[in-house]
């Protein structure tokens, strides 16, 4: 079971662009169209599946929002943080 993070340790550890909204932490990644979101999202399945952590991802025109929370210890824990970054780092 991961431990999860205090509001404080959230706020420390937040990858650039992502904000806490309750029990789990989200960032809304922003492309010139439908497709290029579409394939962001795909790279963010394979990432979540290399982790076997796995993202709300909402896909609309445009945007797609990630959502992370770890589920198994009811809060938000290192594995969003790290899987959060690790997003960041797949959007050009
Ligand atoms: C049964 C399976 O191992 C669990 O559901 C894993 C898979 N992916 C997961 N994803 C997320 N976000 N939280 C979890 O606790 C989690 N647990």
């Amino acid at each position: 079971m991961s431990d999860t993070l205090s509001d404080e340790e959230i706020d420390r550890q937040l990858p650039d662009g992502w904000e806490q909204d309750g029990e789990e932490i989200v960032r809304t990644f922003e492309f010139d169209s439908y497709l290029p979101g579409v394939g962001f999202a795909s790279g963010v399945a394979g990432l979540a599946e290399a982790a076997w952590h796995h993202p709300e991802i909402t896909i609309t025109w445009g945007e797609v929002e990630v959502r992370l929370t770890t589920h198994d210890a009811g809060g938000i824990t290192e594995k969003d943080i790290d899987l959060a970054a690790r997003c960041n780092e797949i959007y050009e």
